[in-house]
């Protein structure tokens, strides 16, 4: 079912265009995030659906409701901000209560609400301590309890985890997916961070310049970017020049250094015809062939430029012949497999099955 729905949403901010023809829907249940880099409008779209800014022309409906002209406590949503703002001399119960101070329930069932909430965000039996006593990740959840505790529609938070160190960052995304699939309520978060968007969301809008560039799951983002924009936000990308001959159900495209090739439509998720075209091609889909390796792929004669160690893998930079920029490529560090040294002369195994598409 349809939660939210934004039909041509524009906002200007004086002669600055901040939010340019947004057109979405996010169904209830959704664990949905805004990502792109900073100032494509994220925080502006995040805060229209919440009604802290009023949108220019177009319109935001949420539960069936035109939000036009609503406050922000009269909508079904809650926001948690960056800088969790929780009040330091309260108690944590004291806090995560808070918000019901108005509530129409007696004493006992608001203790019983914040109990639950604070279980929610596993701070169970942290109620008597004091608010300033808490870690960063604790202080988040007591946030999130605070929202959570008002049973809100949706919940709008807005780079809730930044401020967090990278372990507790990736123990609270884990922690938050399985809170909101308990929970069911509508989750929509906005991050620069796009492994955070990947790991979390069921859908993913990534923005610039205040539009949309493309709204997907991690998978099809990921694997199937329309564009050389998306391509380069959402983790590494080689890009090749290329030239298509022939476009139909197999597109026909002579790649710079790798030659004459024959890809699936769907491997040209953006719109492709004949002439020049931007190919990627991610690391993890090309390999090295160690001493005497066969491969039934491709292979293209290359020599190591780069070595970068990573422990679990090792990302090798290889110059290959036709094409100007070494390519990226990473391989898993396996037992009694070597790391080659920079200058050795080398094979890359590749597939056309792996190639993108990406438009002029
Ligand atoms: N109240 C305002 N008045 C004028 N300009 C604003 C206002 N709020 C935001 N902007 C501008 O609108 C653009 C989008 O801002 P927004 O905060 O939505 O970006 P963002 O994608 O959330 O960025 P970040 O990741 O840095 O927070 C920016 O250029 C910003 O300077």
């Amino acid at each position: 079912m349809t939660l939210i729905q934004l039909s041509g949403v524009n906002k200007h901010f004086g002669d600055y265009h901040a939010l340019r023809d947004i057109d979405l829907e996010i169904q209830q249940g959704e664990f949905f995030s805004l990502l792109g880099p900073s100032g494509c409008g994220k925080t502006t779209l995040l805060r229209t659906i919440a009604g802290f800014e009023d949108v220019g022309s177009g319109s935001i409906r949420i539960d069936g409701r035109d939000m036009k002209g609503v406050g922000p406590n009269l909508r079904p949503t809650n926001m948690v901000f960056q800088s969790y703002a929780i009040f330091p001399h309260l108690s944590v119960a004291e806090n995560v209560g808070f918000g019901l101070r108005r509530a129409d329930m007696t004493r006992d069932e608001k203790t019983r609400a914040v109990g639950e909430a604070l279980e929610m965000v596993g701070l169970g039996g942290y109620g008597g301590r004091a608010a300033n006593a808490l870690s960063g990740g604790q202080r988040q959840r007591v946030a999130l309890a605070r929202a959570l505790i008002l049973k809100p529609k949706v919940l709008l938070l807005d780079e809730p985890l930044s401020a967090l160190d990278k372990k507790i960052r990736e123990q609270m995304q884990v922690e938050l997916i399985k809170l909101q699939r308990e929970v069911g309520i509508t989750f929509i978060l906005v991050t620069h961070d796009q492994e955070e968007a990947l790991v979390m969301s069921d859908r993913i809008a990534v923005m610039f310049d205040g539009g949309i560039g493309q709204m997907d799951d991690p998978e099809t983002l990921y694997r199937r970017p329309r564009s050389k924009r998306v391509a380069q936000f959402i983790g590494m990308m080689n890009f090749l020049d290329g030239e298509v001959a022939a476009t139909g159900t197999e597109i026909e495209v002579t790649v710079q250094g790798l030659g004459r090739c024959s890809v699936a439509a769907e491997q040209a998720p953006g719109a492709v015809a004949p002439g020049p075209v931007s190919i990627g091609i991610r690391p993890e889909t090309l390999s090295l062939l160690f001493e005497g390796e066969t491969t039934t792929r491709k292979e293209v004669a290359a020599v190591v430029d780069e070595v970068v160690y990573y422990g679990d893998m090792t990302y090798y930079d290889v110059r290959v012949d036709g094409i100007e920029k070494p390519l990226t490529l990473s391989m898993k560090n396996l037992i009694g497999r070597p790391v080659l040294d920079v200058g050795t002369q080398t094979r890359v195994a590749w597939d056309e099955r792996s190639l993108v598409l990406l438009g002029h």
